[in-house]
């Protein structure tokens, strides 16, 4: 085969003036091997998923209607859970059909348009707002086979107050304003979600009801779309590498594809995607939040050979400065702290500028922490 000296620089292709990988599917996909770049150590590709998840879907209308003992019920399913993997899936949890749809429908939109214009909005060092392929600017092997389009939302928004509108509207144009108001729907609907499971956590751990509640009313959250495309070589890389999720909680929707896989019981486990539920995992900041009890999931996402795979992910945060510490009505009276106090501003700044989420981002930030200020055990 004549490799010429062009075709060496088309594949894979690279951003002339700074060198770094772009994520042009259109180019990558006619290449018969994958850059390397993509490729993911044996270690973190074998044993790939040969079941599937058994954990029957919390079902959260008896909660929503007030009734006590589904809610109990309910509580105790994800305490088990979550006690467990630290995952589950949710069912009749009042968020309308269309409304994920049309979240879908849009962010599919965006990732079809050209490379040009997605990355006018690209994601900047250090922020998690905006477009990122592959994460190719920020790292430089292990790169995640996929797209993701970000941007903040914060909880305690004035009714009226269209952040994600804005945001959607200024940096992509007034054709986007639609798509801009469906993201804030879906974001304000998350939210409400997401303070309704925190009460559930909360009657599992046997705490306060609303602690949780309260302890994230006046947090952040983070949409993102993911856009994985197919891959020939799909057994060689990853769409999301294995980790832990550094925020607190995450709410996600996957669509009919299927991709997503937890580690529990010690193997991977495959999560049958499911249009009328979404998926919630525990991450690292509420894990610490329970001392420990609420494991936080661990979780890869499979890219598939033909198919292209979309998922919509909301992570939950606390209010930047707020301090991260279990409830006094948790702990028991000799117990013992896990981790030590310290915010999410910390955590955040550790993972965009320190270290790669993986599977043990709480315990690296933990000695980071200590290395780098007063704090000590
Ligand atoms: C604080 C965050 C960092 C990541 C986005 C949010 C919550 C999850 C993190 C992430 C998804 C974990 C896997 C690795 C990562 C780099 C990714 O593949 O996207 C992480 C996110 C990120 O830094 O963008
Ligand atoms: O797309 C998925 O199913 C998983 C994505 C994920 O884990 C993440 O974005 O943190
Ligand atoms: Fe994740």
């Amino acid at each position: 085969m004549d490799l010429s000296a062009s075709t060496l620089i088309l594949f894979p292709p690279l951003d002339r003036e700074n060198g770094v990988l772009v994520f042009d599917t259109t180019l990558l996909e006619k290449q018969p091997n994958l850059p390397t770049q993509f490729m993911w150590p044996h270690e973190d590709l074998a044993y790939a998923a040969e079941h599937e998840l058994p954990d029957p879907p919390v079902d959260l209308k008896g909660f929503f209607n007030g009734d006590q003992e589904a809610t109990g019920f309910a509580a105790a399913q994800i305490r088990t859970a979550c006690l467990s993997h630290g995952f589950f899936k949710v069912v009749n949890h009042g968020v309308d059909a269309r409304l994920v749809h049309a979240a879908h429908q849009h962010m599919d939109a965006f990732f079809k348009l050209p490379l040009s214009r997605k990355l006018s909005i690209k994601r900047n060092q250090g922020s998690l707002c905006g477009y990122s392929g592959a994460h190719a600017d920020r790292f430089s092997s292990k790169l995640p086979w996929k797209e993701t389009l970000s941007f903040t939302y914060k909880h305690a928004n004035e009714p009226g107050r269209l952040d994600v509108v804005n945001y959607i509207k200024s940096s992509l144009g007034k054709e986007f304003e639609g798509a801009g108001y469906v993201y804030q729907k879906y974001c304000e609907e998350m939210k409400n979600l997401c303070l309704a499971i925190m009460e559930l956590l909360a009657i599992g751990l046997g705490v306060e009801r609303s602690h949780y509640r309260k302890f994230f009313e006046d947090g952040g959250s983070v949409m993102r779309g993911n856009n994985y495309p197919p891959c020939k070589q799909a057994g060689l890389t990853l769409g999301t590498g294995p980790h832990s999720d550094p925020n607190s909680l995450t709410i996600l929707h996957q669509d009919e594809v299927g991709g997503l896989e937890i580690f529990a019981d010690n193997k991977w486990q495959a999560i049958r995607p499911r249009p009328d539920a979404f998926v919630v995992n525990i991450g690292d900041t509420l894990m610490a939040l329970s001392n420990g009890r609420y494991k936080s999931c661990v979780h890869r996402a499979v890219v598939n050979k033909e198919r292209v795979r979309r998922s919509l992910v909301f992570f939950v945060n606390p209010k930047e400065d707020k301090v991260v510490r279990p409830p006094e009505d948790l702990m028991g009276r000799e117990e013992e702290r896990e981790y030590p106090d310290f915010t999410w501003l910390d955590l955040q700044e550790f993972t965009q500028n320190h270290y790669r989420a993986d599977t043990t981002t709480l315990q690296s930030f933990v000695h980071w922490l200590y290395s780098n200020t007063k704090t000590q055990p």
